[in-house]
């Protein structure tokens, strides 16, 4: 099976061709793909289909919009809705592989079609659509408690401020959730303030453990951070309706995207790379 390797600030993945959609991707040749050691190493798999041989319904109907769907698995081989650093890089392959040309157009994803720009080499944007604010929550982590705000961009999100430097945190077992707040699982982020509009950041992803960036992570944190610095007063829902407004930059262990919003919408930022090929055996 033909493979490209690629990331977006160290968030990793296996690319697979199959325009046609003809790969049996079964949840068990995604963990193998995505092993660091008996496999290729990724955080996740991006296969590259076109929009109308899709099994989805609802991804074969964005096929007029888009012509190439990202189908996006979790390194564990789960699906996942949606995948900002993912998309960028898959956008980054389609121009490299001459099946899409360097400019604007849109990328079938399984939260809707996600418009991306991109030159022929540098950074990569995506419109990441309107992030939706649903409450607050709160993830255990390490025996302590971490409050913070649950969003979706797409896939659903809890991102917590803290105090101390987010290095220090220790991600290595999954964080606890309640299951009857996060039905479907979340990705939790904590970040920690750095300076005017910058942040830092650490993520624990739903499906693929700790990872060195995440860019539906990444947006989520902007939003929480945008609510954080708003002037107290009135009650803590009142800053979930709160106008979102300029640019967040976000460190990652991985490297540096920046979220812009206007006009209702989100903006995610930054490096999408391609490092190998190959053929892969399973
Ligand atoms: N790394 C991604 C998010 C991938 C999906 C996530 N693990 C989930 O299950 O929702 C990103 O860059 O957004």
């Amino acid at each position: 099976m033909r493979f490209v390797k690629g990331h977006g600030t160290e968030n990793d993945f296996v690319i697979l061709p199959d325009p046609g959609g003809d790969l049996d991707l079964a949840p068990a040749v995604v963990a193998a793909l995505c092993d660091r050691r008996a496999g290729l190493g990724a955080d996740g798999v991006l296969r590259v289909v076109r929009a109308k041989a899709a099994v989805e319904p609802a991804v074969r109907a964005q096929a007029d919009a888009a012509e190439w769907f990202m189908d996006y698995r979790n390194a564990d081989g789960g699906v996942a809705e949606m995948c900002g650093n993912g998309v960028r890089v898959f956008a980054r392959y389609l121009v490299d592989a001459g099946l899409a040309a360097p400019g604007e157009w849109s990328v079938a994803t399984r939260s809707g079609p996600r418009r991306v720009r991109l030159g022929a080499t540098g950074d990569v944007s995506v419109d990441m659509g309107p992030p939706e604010r649903l409450g607050f929550g709160t993830a255990t982590l390490g025996g302590r408690e971490y409050h913070g705000v649950r969003i979706s961009v797409g896939n659903p999100h809890l991102a917590c401020r803290v105090t101390d430097p987010v290095a220090g945190l220790d991600l290595t077992r999954p964080p606890g959730l309640d299951a009857a707040v996060f039905p479907a699982g979340a990705n939790v982020e904590l970040f920690r303030p750095v300076g005017e509009r910058h942040v830092e950041m650490r993520v624990y992803e739903r499906g693929s453990g700790e990872t060195r960036s995440c860019g539906t992570g990444a947006v989520a944190t902007a939003v929480a951070a945008a609510m954080a610095a708003a002037p107290p007063g009135g009650a803590p829902e009142s800053v979930l309706g709160l106008p979102l407004a300029g640019e967040w930059t976000v460190d990652v262990p991985g490297g540096t995207v920046v979220v812009a919003f206007a006009g209702g919408t989100s903006e995610l930022r930054g490096p999408a790379v391609l490092v190998a090929e190959g053929d892969v055996r399973l």
